[in-house]
Formats: C-alpha cells, structure tokens, sequence
C-alpha cells in the first residue's frame, strides 16, 4: 500500500462564529490524485490553507508528510508545491530567469530547469519575458515552479480555470506524468468531467461538509439506483426511460418491430450525483 501523505482528521473550521469546515475525513496517498470538488465558497482553499499551515483549524487535527500541519515550520515548503491564483510569477523576468531565481532559494540545478522546462513544454520559449505569456503557457510556468524541487505533495487550487480544452488537456498529462513519478497531488476544482479523469479519489464538497467521498467509479455506482436507457427511434424521436416492467416490454416491442436507432445506459456523472445530494449545480 502506498504511504499516506495527507490526512484531514474531523477538521472544522470557522471564521467569527461563522462555520466554513464541518467534520471534514479525508486522506491521500503518494502517487495519487485526491479531487476536492466543491462550487465556490464551499471551502476548498480553506482545507489548502489548513493543509499547509497557513490556517489553524478550529477543531481536528491535519497531517502533511506525518507531521501535524500546526506545527510545522518552512522547512516543508522543501517538501511540498504549491499552485495557486496568486501565481507569484515575475513579469519582467524571461522563463529561465523565473526558474533560476527560484531555483537559487531551492538549491536546484541548472541540469533539473531544463528538465522541468521540456517537460512543461516551454523550452522553446525559454528566452521570452513571462508578461508576454499565453494564459496556457503562464499557468504552465506556474506548474513548472511549483515542482522545480520535486516536491512530495503538490497543491493545486483550480489549476485548469478559464484555461482552453487543448491547454487544459496538457496540463492533465502533465499531472499523469507527475503522479506516475510518485508525486501526491491534491487538486480542488469545480469541474466534474476534470475530477472523474484525473481522480483516484474525490471528495465532494457541499458548504463545508464532505457529502460523499470514494473513487468517482464508486461513487457514480453507488447512485445508480434507478437504471435508464436512452433511445432514439428511426422516426428521430428520443426517449430516455427508467427500467420498469412497462418500459422493458415497451424496448422489446420496438426492437422485434426494428425501429431501434440508438440505445444506451445513462449511468450517474458526478454532476447529477452531485445535484442530487446538494440539489445545486457546481459550475
Ligand atoms: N479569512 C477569511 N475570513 C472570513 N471568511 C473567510 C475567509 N476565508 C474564506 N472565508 C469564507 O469561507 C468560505 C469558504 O471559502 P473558500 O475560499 O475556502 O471557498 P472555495 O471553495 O475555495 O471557493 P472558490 O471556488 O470560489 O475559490 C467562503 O464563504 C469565504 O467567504
């Protein structure tokens, strides 16, 4: 089994009297995506901040690399990587010069900036001040920061926000390859078809309380209560059934009589599951 890096233990918190954590269990492993989903406001960057002791909880404890995020001390930013809104980038500075600047605070070689830059796939741009960016290229810069040091952990809060298909779609091998490599990534996001993807484990997350937590598959299984079909006829209408007596004879007629065009299960999507737990849409 593989060795726990993180672990939320019935972690509340509140601001004032206002509670934004309620009893929050979660845990993730090296080499392994955890997917915190939840719409804004539901806490996500709250659990980060906790997380990497920038926030004390109001009650539980939370653990980063076995050691209890209230008291740990900077000698963890080693260990760990940090993605963010906040992207800390310097603007005038060209790719290489960002890298080399944090490269120095870390004590990483020249040899792993330009392993990191091929990887992220800004080699070729290497030369070009990080203002003149694409929005794609900057949050890849970002990535590239972020792991110069090989972290252990990695955070990423929305790390594919208003980012195009095709960027976001590199930026999730990016992670894959991370991950293959051992890494630990916890990952908040409001995208669902993102967290079932990239996840082995998510937690949704509904005004601070954990509604439900497991593998995407799990979870979409575990709601798939009432079966469905969707069908659509030769004469092009669609219909999308529950599975009852009624509705079996119904398919059986229209498949003697051929008139079949289309026919599939719709399973649950952690969308709907999500919808229908909170009776609120994420996006
Ligand atoms: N320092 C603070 N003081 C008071 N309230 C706060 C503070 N930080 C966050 N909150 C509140 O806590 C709640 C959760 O905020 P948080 O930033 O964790 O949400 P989120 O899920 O990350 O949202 P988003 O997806 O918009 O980033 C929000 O209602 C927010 O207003």
């Amino acid at each position: 089994m593989n060795h726990e890096v993180i672990r939320l233990s019935h972690i509340s918190k509140k601001f004032k009297d206002e509670p934004v954590l309620k009893d929050l269990n979660a845990s993730l492993a090296e080499g392994e995506i955890l997917g915190f989903l939840g719409p804004s406001g539901a806490g996500k960057t709250t659990t980060i901040k906790i997380l990497t002791g920038q926030l004390k909880p109001t009650s539980g404890d939370a653990y980063i690399l076995g050691i209890n995020s209230g008291h740990i001390d900077e000698t963890i930013y080693e260990q760990i990587g940090i993605v963010t809104d906040s992207s800390g980038i310097y603007e005038y500075l060209t790719v290489w010069q960002n890298l080399e600047y944090f490269a120095k605070i870390l004590k990483v070689s020249k040899e792993r900036i330009h392993e990191v830059l091929h990887q992220v796939g800004l080699y070729e741009h290497r030369k070009k001040p990080a203002g003149k960016l694409s929005k794609g290229q900057t949050q890849r810069l970002v990535l590239a920061r972020a792991v110069l040091h090989r972290p252990k952990v990695l955070f990423l809060d929305e790390p594919t926000s208003g980012l195009d298909p095709s960027t976001a779609l590199e930026i999730h091998k990016m992670l894959f390859q991370l991950r293959n490599e051992g890494m630990a990534i916890f990952l908040t996001t409001h995208n669902m078809e993102e967290a079932a993807k990239m996840c082995d484990h998510v937690a949704l997350l509904n005004e601070g309380v954990i509604v439900e937590y497991g593998t995407p598959n799990e979870i979409c299984l575990k709601h798939n209560k009432v079966k469905k079909y969707t069908l659509q006829l030769s004469s092009g209408k669609t219909y999308t059934l529950e599975q009852t007596d009624e509705n079996i004879k119904k398919i059986s007629q229209w498949m003697a009589d051929d008139v079949i065009e289309t026919l599939h299960s719709c399973e649950p999507t952690l969308e709907s599951v999500f919808l229908e737990m909170t009776g609120r849409e994420l996006s």
